[in-house]
């Protein structure tokens, strides 16, 4: 069994303080767990990671694992946590193989092993057709996939990942996540920085969201599907302007274009709404209309909007 990764009141700040990108966080990590990482561009997710990973070093607050602070034993560091960067890792000049080879070279792996290993990881996310295609003739998915691979060949303890499913086809998404759940039931902890709130809801145990540096929310996914799916938008393109009186009953309503109308609804209102809407289709007020379940920003509405702190 791995130890926690605690994490305990890490304030990260840049130009001169002018800007605080981690505020005061404290959470734990636990070994068996994939936990996923949300918030806006600018949250403060790639700094977390970067202070876990001790490239970037916490102005207060600690970070350690196994009794260790992984801000001041960067080499401890180095050996238990591997992490893929938001950028492409630097293949040209080198075959796919090559670069998955090197890395599991580095991590002690040689002779038959580490070819059995390569071609394993090559399998697991079928990229097997362009194992010998230098690094440059790549496209961003299978560079993204390849350094996914180079991340994970030989595990870390620690698992980090700065948005992996990024330029992925949706079959490699799915076989990278499944490959995620099988390093967490190997007992590795599994970090992933990710936009993508469906994704999260299908694979990941927990999700935390940051918003302006601090850690707004750290919840079990499931707590997140339940509220997600109990609240829904209905998008309206109406024939004529409504006022609010005459709209369902709604949490929200915003009116983002002439004529075209968002109802953020809770369960309670879903049935009147739906009446509402069929009776207003079929005196063909209503041109057009989606209903959808809430995203994340709706669930939490105006915690994440704009740039309020
Ligand atoms: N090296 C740095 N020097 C100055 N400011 C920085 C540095 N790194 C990050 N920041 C700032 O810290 C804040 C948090 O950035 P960070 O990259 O951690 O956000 P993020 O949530 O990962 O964003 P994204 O989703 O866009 O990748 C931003 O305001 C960013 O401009």
């Amino acid at each position: 069994m791995n130890a926690t990764l605690n994490i305990y009141s890490i304030t990260k700040t840049f130009n001169h303080h002018k800007v605080t990108a981690n505020d005061n966080i404290s959470t734990q990590f636990l070994p068996g767990e994939v936990t996923a990482l949300t918030g806006h561009n600018g949250a403060g997710k790639s700094t977390l990671l970067n202070q876990i990973m001790g490239t970037v070093k916490p102005n207060r607050g600690s970070i350690t694992f196994s009794g260790h602070s992984l801000a001041q034993e960067p080499a401890f560091a180095r050996n238990v946590i591997s992490m893929m960067p938001q950028l492409h890792a630097p293949i040209a000049g080198v075959t796919l193989r090559q670069a998955i080879s090197a890395i599991a070279r580095i991590r002690g792996a040689h002779g038959r092993a580490l070819r059995t290993e390569v071609d394993k990881i090559l399998d697991t996310l079928h990229m097997n057709e362009w194992a010998d295609m230098p690094g440059e003739k790549l496209s961003g998915g299978l560079r993204r996939l390849t350094s996914f691979a180079m991340t994970v060949v030989r595990p870390s303890p620690i698992l980090l990942f700065d948005e992996p499913t990024n330029d992925v086809d949706p079959v490699r998404r799915k076989l990278l996540w499944q490959c995620l759940r099988k390093l967490a039931l190997q007992d590795h902890i599994v970090i992933v920085v990710t936009h993508n709130l469906l994704e999260v809801e299908q694979y990941a145990d927990r999700y935390l969201l940051m918003h302006h540096g601090r850690l707004i929310k750290d919840e079990q996914v499931n707590i997140l599907s339940h509220d997600r799916l109990s609240s829904a938008v209905l998008t309206i393109n109406a024939k004529h302007a409504f006022k609010n009186n005459e709209l369902p009953q709604a949490d929200r309503i915003v009116t983002s274009d002439e004529f075209q109308y968002d109802l953020f609804l809770k369960a309670d209102d879903m049935t009147d709404a739906v009446s509402w809407l069929a009776a207003k289709v079929a005196t063909e007020e209503i041109r057009n209309y989606r209903l959808s379940p809430a995203s994340l920003n709706d669930v939490y509405g105006g915690l994440t909007d704009g740039n309020k702190r």
